[in-house]
């Protein structure tokens, strides 16, 4: 067992990345694109698989514009139509499953009709689960071809046990959440030290971490990419678009849109084993515009970390400065 006492607990807003001496001559020349699975994305963002966060228009959209998507599970008799939908277009499919029986039905049902969705990601709360375990080594044997993603962990012994049972990347982050009452409701998580958590997965991962959760500054992403992750899942922060889910609301002038928790009374539609909330983030116009700003500043980052490319970030210097780190304004 780890001993997590002497672990340093930090943050994203605890840290700073230290500059390096740039090389390139322009921000246009740093190249943000990431490899996860067999194929190449723009950037190492993929908005969350919540029902108020994707839906089948959006996963086209990014799908066509060289984004990862991972569809949510939240209307499984949607799957089979989505994944031929999807591979009808030429698209790549990348659905999510979770551990009941029921879904090791869902999984015959692909074998059967030969459908080979090219990412499946395991979507559950504690994801460090003998019955998750279960289901990748059932899906590792039955779509062999299918990258597949397990988690939700907060571990490095985690890592190491889904990683051994054949998940292909694993995803970090237990409480974290915008929308997420766990750590209140059931005292765990990751929730306060995200960033930390994320680094001791880090130590002992040999194939990709996804971080999940937390994320409220586009600098989050370049952090999250120093101490280890591949890609970064991203809820509320992308949630509030027009071609988001969740409807649009109107309060004294201002312009919200809904966002809900996967396991909120509302995603649930009824009130047991609630562990996320529903809420309102601002409205914030295309998501196409949000991903264009965050990959102009991850390429700043790059600038800063002395690169050309996400790599060098990995290997930046940093310090923490504990609750010091304001936005200008406060
Ligand atoms: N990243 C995060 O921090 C969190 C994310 N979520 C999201 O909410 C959605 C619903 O999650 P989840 O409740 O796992 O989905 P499910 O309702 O599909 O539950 C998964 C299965 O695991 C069983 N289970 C056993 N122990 C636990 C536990 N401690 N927490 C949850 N399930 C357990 C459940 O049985 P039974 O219901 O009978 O216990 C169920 O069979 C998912 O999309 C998940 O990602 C939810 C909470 C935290
Ligand atoms: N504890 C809960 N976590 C949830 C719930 N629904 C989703 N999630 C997790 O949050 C992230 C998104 O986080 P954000 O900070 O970017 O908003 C998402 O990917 C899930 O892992 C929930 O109901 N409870």
């Amino acid at each position: 067992m780890s001993n997590y006492f002497s672990m340093e607990a930090f943050d994203y807003d605890d840290i700073q990345l230290i500059p390096n001496k740039g090389i390139i001559k322009s921000r246009r020349d740093a190249d943000t694109s990431v490899k996860f699975g067999s194929r190449t994305f723009k950037i190492p963002v993929v908005p969350a698989n919540m029902e108020s966060v994707i839906n089948d228009d959006l996963a086209i959209w990014l799908a066509e514009n060289g984004y990862y998507y991972v569809m949510h599970r939240f209307e499984p008799e949607k799957r089979i139509p989505f994944i031929k939908m999807m591979h009808k277009k030429g698209l790549f499919a990348s659905i999510s499953v979770g551990i009941k029986d029921s879904e090791y039905d869902f999984i015959d049902e692909l074998v059967k009709q030969n459908l080979k969705p090219e990412y499946i990601t395991i979507d559950v709360a504690h994801g460090h689960s003998v019955y998750v375990i279960k289901m990748i080594k059932y899906i590792k044997e039955k779509l062999p071809e299918s990258f597949l993603t397990a988690g939700n962990i907060a571990t490095p012994e985690a890592v190491r046990e889904l990683e051994n049972a054949g998940a292909d990347a694993t995803k970090v982050g237990v409480g974290p959440g915008r929308a997420c009452i766990t750590k209140l409701k059931t005292g765990f998580g990751t929730g306060g030290w995200q960033l930390a958590a994320l680094r001791m997965c880090s130590k002992v991962a040999s194939k990709p971490l996804i971080a999940d959760g937390g994320i409220r500054h586009n600098g989050d992403i370049a952090k999250s990419v120093r101490f280890g992750a591949t890609m970064v899942m991203i809820g509320s922060m992308l949630a509030g678009h027009k071609e988001s889910p969740g409807n649009v609301i109107k309060i004294d002038g201002k312009t919200y849109k809904q966002y809900w928790g996967s396991a909120s009374e509302v995603q649930k539609g009824a009130y047991r084993n609630v562990e996320g909330k529903q809420m309102l983030v601002p409205y914030r116009g295309s998501i196409k515009d949000t991903l264009r700003e965050m990959q102009e500043d991850l390429q700043s980052s790059i600038s800063y970390a002395g690169g050309r490319d996400l790599n060098s970030i990995k290997l930046v210097d940093y310090v923490i400065v504990k609750d010091n780190i304001f936005d200008g304004d406060k």
